[in-house]
Protein backbone atom coordinates (compact mmCIF):
# COMPACT_ATOMS: atom_id res chain seq x y z
CA UNK A 1 0.00 0.00 0.00
CA UNK A 2 1.47 3.37 -1.05
CA UNK A 3 2.79 5.73 1.81
CA UNK A 4 0.75 8.69 2.76
CA UNK A 5 3.44 10.70 1.72
CA UNK A 6 3.68 9.31 -2.16
CA UNK A 7 0.03 10.05 -2.10
CA UNK A 8 0.42 13.75 -1.35
CA UNK A 9 0.51 15.29 -4.58
CA UNK A 10 2.94 17.98 -5.24
CA UNK A 11 2.00 21.74 -4.83
CA UNK A 12 2.43 23.69 -7.87
CA UNK A 13 3.46 26.94 -5.78
CA UNK A 14 5.01 27.54 -2.54
CA UNK A 15 3.57 30.42 -1.28
CA UNK A 16 -0.12 31.98 -2.45
CA UNK A 17 -2.15 34.76 -1.62
CA UNK A 18 -5.82 33.70 -1.59
CA UNK A 19 -8.37 35.98 -1.74
CA UNK A 20 -11.72 34.86 -1.14
CA UNK A 21 -15.07 36.51 -1.66
CA UNK A 22 -17.21 38.12 1.17
CA UNK A 23 -20.59 37.75 -0.79
CA UNK A 24 -19.73 33.61 -0.62
CA UNK A 25 -19.70 33.53 2.60
CA UNK A 26 -23.13 33.91 2.76
CA UNK A 27 -23.65 30.49 1.79
CA UNK A 28 -27.64 30.19 1.51
CA UNK A 29 -28.31 33.10 3.29
CA UNK A 30 -29.31 36.54 2.55
CA UNK A 31 -26.62 38.60 4.52
CA UNK A 32 -23.77 37.95 6.93
CA UNK A 33 -21.99 34.79 7.76
CA UNK A 34 -23.20 31.37 6.98
CA UNK A 35 -21.48 28.85 9.70
CA UNK A 36 -21.76 26.01 7.68
CA UNK A 37 -20.29 28.00 4.37
CA UNK A 38 -17.49 29.23 6.69
CA UNK A 39 -16.75 25.93 8.24
CA UNK A 40 -16.22 24.40 4.22
CA UNK A 41 -14.00 27.72 3.22
CA UNK A 42 -12.15 27.04 6.25
CA UNK A 43 -11.67 23.08 5.67
CA UNK A 44 -10.51 24.49 1.48
CA UNK A 45 -8.27 26.49 3.21
CA UNK A 46 -6.55 23.90 5.19
CA UNK A 47 -6.56 21.15 2.79
CA UNK A 48 -3.87 23.12 1.01
CA UNK A 49 -1.75 24.21 4.28
CA UNK A 50 -1.68 20.61 4.81
CA UNK A 51 0.09 20.55 1.00
CA UNK A 52 2.85 22.35 2.69
CA UNK A 53 2.13 25.51 0.74
CA UNK A 54 2.22 29.24 2.53
CA UNK A 55 -0.76 30.50 2.40
CA UNK A 56 -1.89 34.33 2.97
CA UNK A 57 -5.86 35.43 2.57
CA UNK A 58 -7.56 38.39 2.13
CA UNK A 59 -11.04 38.48 2.94
CA UNK A 60 -13.68 40.49 0.78
CA UNK A 61 -16.68 42.50 2.80
CA UNK A 62 -19.24 42.17 0.48
CA UNK A 63 -21.52 39.81 2.89
CA UNK A 64 -21.60 43.02 5.06
CA UNK A 65 -20.84 46.47 3.83
CA UNK A 66 -19.18 47.70 0.40
CA UNK A 67 -18.42 51.52 0.57
CA UNK A 68 -19.94 52.22 -2.78
CA UNK A 69 -23.36 51.11 -1.55
CA UNK A 70 -22.87 53.55 1.54
CA UNK A 71 -22.07 56.21 -1.29
CA UNK A 72 -25.20 56.03 -3.72
CA UNK A 73 -27.39 55.66 -0.19
CA UNK A 74 -25.78 59.11 0.42
CA UNK A 75 -23.08 58.83 2.98
CA UNK A 76 -19.58 60.29 2.17
CA UNK A 77 -17.38 57.91 0.37
CA UNK A 78 -14.97 57.54 2.66
CA UNK A 79 -16.83 57.19 5.61
CA UNK A 80 -18.74 54.07 3.73
CA UNK A 81 -15.55 52.63 2.42
CA UNK A 82 -13.96 52.79 6.16
CA UNK A 83 -17.05 50.75 6.91
CA UNK A 84 -16.24 48.34 4.29
CA UNK A 85 -12.97 47.67 5.42
CA UNK A 86 -14.31 47.05 9.07
CA UNK A 87 -16.64 44.68 7.25
CA UNK A 88 -13.20 42.79 6.19
CA UNK A 89 -11.79 42.34 9.56
CA UNK A 90 -15.05 41.00 10.85
CA UNK A 91 -14.87 38.28 7.52
CA UNK A 92 -11.43 38.04 8.82
CA UNK A 93 -11.96 37.42 12.53
CA UNK A 94 -14.84 34.62 11.51
CA UNK A 95 -12.26 32.81 9.14
CA UNK A 96 -9.30 33.01 11.82
CA UNK A 97 -11.82 31.31 14.49
CA UNK A 98 -12.89 28.53 12.43
CA UNK A 99 -9.65 27.74 11.25
CA UNK A 100 -8.05 27.72 14.70
CA UNK A 101 -11.09 25.28 15.65
CA UNK A 102 -9.36 22.46 12.75
CA UNK A 103 -5.92 22.94 14.36
CA UNK A 104 -4.38 25.78 12.16
CA UNK A 105 -2.49 28.33 13.33
CA UNK A 106 -3.25 31.92 12.23
CA UNK A 107 -2.30 35.15 12.94
CA UNK A 108 -4.98 38.22 11.61
CA UNK A 109 -3.29 41.54 10.95
CA UNK A 110 -4.93 44.35 10.17
CA UNK A 111 -4.70 47.27 7.99
CA UNK A 112 -6.18 49.57 10.56
CA UNK A 113 -4.78 49.25 13.92
CA UNK A 114 -7.18 47.53 16.53
CA UNK A 115 -4.35 45.92 18.91
CA UNK A 116 -7.28 44.11 20.99
CA UNK A 117 -8.08 41.69 17.97
CA UNK A 118 -5.43 41.84 14.83
CA UNK A 119 -1.96 42.62 14.93
CA UNK A 120 -1.01 45.62 13.08
CA UNK A 121 0.33 44.66 9.57
CA UNK A 122 4.24 44.50 9.58
CA UNK A 123 5.29 42.95 6.49
CA UNK A 124 8.52 41.26 7.69
CA UNK A 125 6.64 39.85 10.20
CA UNK A 126 3.83 38.95 7.86
CA UNK A 127 6.55 36.56 6.03
CA UNK A 128 8.07 35.17 9.02
CA UNK A 129 4.44 33.91 10.33
CA UNK A 130 3.94 32.20 6.80
CA UNK A 131 7.89 30.76 6.98
CA UNK A 132 6.74 29.06 10.31
CA UNK A 133 3.53 27.52 8.40
CA UNK A 134 1.26 29.96 10.04
CA UNK A 135 -2.12 31.19 7.53
CA UNK A 136 -2.10 34.74 7.52
CA UNK A 137 -5.04 36.62 7.22
CA UNK A 138 -4.44 40.81 5.90
CA UNK A 139 -7.82 42.22 7.04
CA UNK A 140 -9.03 45.76 6.54
CA UNK A 141 -7.77 46.09 2.66
CA UNK A 142 -5.20 48.67 2.28
CA UNK A 143 -6.45 50.83 5.08
CA UNK A 144 -7.25 53.37 2.68
CA UNK A 145 -10.64 54.39 0.93
CA UNK A 146 -11.55 54.04 -2.81
CA UNK A 147 -10.06 50.49 -2.95
CA UNK A 148 -10.72 47.19 -3.05
CA UNK A 149 -10.27 43.96 -1.30
CA UNK A 150 -8.76 42.52 -4.74
CA UNK A 151 -6.43 45.47 -4.85
CA UNK A 152 -5.39 44.50 -1.18
CA UNK A 153 -4.52 40.93 -2.54
CA UNK A 154 -2.63 42.48 -5.13
CA UNK A 155 -0.71 44.72 -3.15
CA UNK A 156 -0.23 42.02 -0.22
CA UNK A 157 0.81 39.33 -2.49
CA UNK A 158 3.29 41.48 -4.26
CA UNK A 159 5.22 42.41 -0.63
CA UNK A 160 5.22 39.12 1.08
CA UNK A 161 6.70 37.56 -2.42
CA UNK A 162 3.88 35.41 -3.28
CA UNK A 163 4.12 33.22 -6.47
CA UNK A 164 0.21 33.49 -7.62
CA UNK A 165 -2.71 35.34 -6.29
CA UNK A 166 -5.43 33.09 -6.52
CA UNK A 167 -8.81 34.67 -6.61
CA UNK A 168 -11.67 32.63 -5.07
CA UNK A 169 -15.12 34.00 -6.42
CA UNK A 170 -18.44 32.84 -6.68
CA UNK A 171 -18.15 31.77 -10.63
CA UNK A 172 -16.36 29.85 -12.35
CA UNK A 173 -13.72 31.96 -14.22
CA UNK A 174 -13.80 35.22 -16.21
CA UNK A 175 -16.45 35.40 -18.72
CA UNK A 176 -16.81 37.91 -21.73
CA UNK A 177 -19.63 39.36 -19.39
CA UNK A 178 -20.69 39.38 -16.29
CA UNK A 179 -22.24 35.46 -16.28
CA UNK A 180 -24.76 36.34 -13.35
CA UNK A 181 -26.37 39.09 -15.43
CA UNK A 182 -26.08 37.76 -18.97
CA UNK A 183 -26.40 33.83 -19.75
CA UNK A 184 -24.71 34.21 -22.95
CA UNK A 185 -21.45 35.05 -21.70
CA UNK A 186 -18.75 33.03 -22.82
CA UNK A 187 -15.89 31.28 -20.44
CA UNK A 188 -11.92 32.30 -21.35
CA UNK A 189 -9.52 29.93 -20.22
CA UNK A 190 -6.86 31.94 -20.52
CA UNK A 191 -6.12 35.95 -20.64
CA UNK A 192 -4.00 38.83 -21.14
CA UNK A 193 -3.86 41.09 -18.47
CA UNK A 194 -4.39 43.54 -20.88
CA UNK A 195 -7.49 41.91 -22.85
CA UNK A 196 -8.99 41.89 -18.82
CA UNK A 197 -9.18 45.76 -19.20
CA UNK A 198 -9.41 46.68 -22.73
CA UNK A 199 -12.58 44.29 -22.92
CA UNK A 200 -13.40 46.15 -19.23
CA UNK A 201 -13.87 42.89 -17.71
CA UNK A 202 -15.31 43.49 -14.23
CA UNK A 203 -14.33 40.24 -12.57
CA UNK A 204 -12.15 42.29 -10.39
CA UNK A 205 -10.87 45.75 -10.30
CA UNK A 206 -8.47 47.63 -12.93
CA UNK A 207 -6.34 48.78 -10.02
CA UNK A 208 -5.96 45.41 -9.22
CA UNK A 209 -5.17 44.28 -12.83
CA UNK A 210 -3.28 46.87 -13.50
CA UNK A 211 -0.85 46.17 -10.15
CA UNK A 212 -0.48 42.88 -11.24
CA UNK A 213 0.25 43.54 -14.74
CA UNK A 214 2.82 45.98 -13.54
CA UNK A 215 4.94 43.60 -11.18
CA UNK A 216 4.16 39.70 -13.04
CA UNK A 217 1.61 38.26 -10.94
CA UNK A 218 -0.21 35.66 -12.27
CA UNK A 219 -4.18 35.14 -11.27
CA UNK A 220 -5.93 32.16 -11.51
CA UNK A 221 -9.96 33.10 -10.80
CA UNK A 222 -11.67 29.91 -10.56
CA UNK A 223 -15.16 28.78 -7.99
CA UNK A 224 -14.81 28.75 -4.47
CA UNK A 225 -17.94 26.91 -3.86
CA UNK A 226 -16.83 23.88 -5.33
CA UNK A 227 -15.56 21.11 -2.86
CA UNK A 228 -11.93 20.56 -3.00
CA UNK A 229 -11.43 23.50 -5.68
CA UNK A 230 -8.38 25.48 -3.95
CA UNK A 231 -6.77 22.06 -3.80
CA UNK A 232 -7.16 21.31 -7.53
CA UNK A 233 -5.36 24.82 -8.89
CA UNK A 234 -2.93 24.54 -6.00
CA UNK A 235 -1.89 21.26 -7.09
CA UNK A 236 -1.84 22.66 -11.07
CA UNK A 237 -5.37 21.44 -12.28
CA UNK A 238 -6.48 23.11 -15.21
CA UNK A 239 -9.33 24.93 -13.55
CA UNK A 240 -10.86 28.52 -13.88
CA UNK A 241 -9.11 31.33 -15.76
CA UNK A 242 -5.57 31.94 -15.26
CA UNK A 243 -4.49 36.24 -16.26
CA UNK A 244 -1.24 36.93 -16.99
CA UNK A 245 1.38 37.12 -19.53
CA UNK A 246 -0.43 34.41 -21.54
CA UNK A 247 -2.20 34.75 -24.86
CA UNK A 248 -6.32 35.49 -24.34
CA UNK A 249 -7.77 31.61 -25.40
CA UNK A 250 -11.10 30.68 -24.51
CA UNK A 251 -12.40 27.95 -23.16
CA UNK A 252 -13.51 24.11 -24.33
N1 LIG B 1 -16.50 39.25 -17.02
C1 LIG B 1 -16.79 38.65 -15.88
N2 LIG B 1 -16.42 37.36 -15.66
C2 LIG B 1 -16.69 36.74 -14.48
N3 LIG B 1 -17.32 37.35 -13.44
C3 LIG B 1 -17.71 38.63 -13.60
C4 LIG B 1 -17.46 39.34 -14.81
N4 LIG B 1 -17.93 40.62 -14.67
C5 LIG B 1 -18.45 40.69 -13.44
N5 LIG B 1 -18.33 39.50 -12.78
C6 LIG B 1 -18.80 39.29 -11.41
O1 LIG B 1 -17.68 39.46 -10.57
C7 LIG B 1 -18.06 38.97 -9.30
C8 LIG B 1 -16.83 38.63 -8.50
O2 LIG B 1 -17.30 38.23 -7.27
P1 LIG B 1 -16.64 38.55 -5.88
O3 LIG B 1 -17.62 38.16 -4.83
O4 LIG B 1 -15.32 37.92 -5.86
O5 LIG B 1 -16.55 40.10 -5.89
P2 LIG B 1 -15.72 41.01 -4.93
O6 LIG B 1 -16.41 42.30 -4.97
O7 LIG B 1 -14.30 40.95 -5.36
O8 LIG B 1 -15.78 40.33 -3.50
P3 LIG B 1 -16.81 40.54 -2.30
O9 LIG B 1 -17.96 39.61 -2.56
O10 LIG B 1 -16.06 40.12 -1.16
O11 LIG B 1 -17.18 41.96 -2.23
C9 LIG B 1 -18.98 37.79 -9.57
O12 LIG B 1 -20.15 37.95 -8.81
C10 LIG B 1 -19.31 37.90 -11.06
O13 LIG B 1 -20.70 37.80 -11.28
O1 LIG C 1 -8.38 48.73 0.59
C1 LIG C 1 -9.62 48.73 0.74
C2 LIG C 1 -10.38 47.55 0.77
C3 LIG C 1 -11.74 47.63 0.96
N1 LIG C 1 -12.35 48.83 1.11
C4 LIG C 1 -13.80 48.90 1.41
O2 LIG C 1 -14.26 47.66 1.91
C5 LIG C 1 -15.37 47.18 1.11
C6 LIG C 1 -15.38 45.68 1.08
O3 LIG C 1 -14.35 45.20 0.20
P1 LIG C 1 -14.71 44.41 -1.16
O4 LIG C 1 -13.43 44.29 -1.90
O5 LIG C 1 -15.73 45.21 -1.92
O6 LIG C 1 -15.26 43.10 -0.73
C7 LIG C 1 -15.17 47.88 -0.23
O7 LIG C 1 -16.39 47.96 -0.92
C8 LIG C 1 -14.66 49.24 0.21
O8 LIG C 1 -15.74 50.00 0.65
C9 LIG C 1 -11.60 49.99 1.03
O9 LIG C 1 -12.15 51.11 1.13
N2 LIG C 1 -10.25 49.91 0.88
Amino acid sequence: MPSERADKPKARYKRILLKLSGEALIGDGKYGISPKTLVAIAQEVKDVVELGVEVALTIGGGNIFRGVSGATEGMDRSSADYMGMLATVINSMALQDALEKMGVSTRVQSAIEMHQVAEPYIRRRAIRHLEKGRVVIFAAGTGNPYFTTDTAASLRAMEIHADVLLKATKVDGVYSDDPKKNAAATKFRSLSYLDVLKKNLKVMDSTAISLCMDNDLPIVVFDLTARGNVRRVVVGEDIGTTVGKTQTRAAG
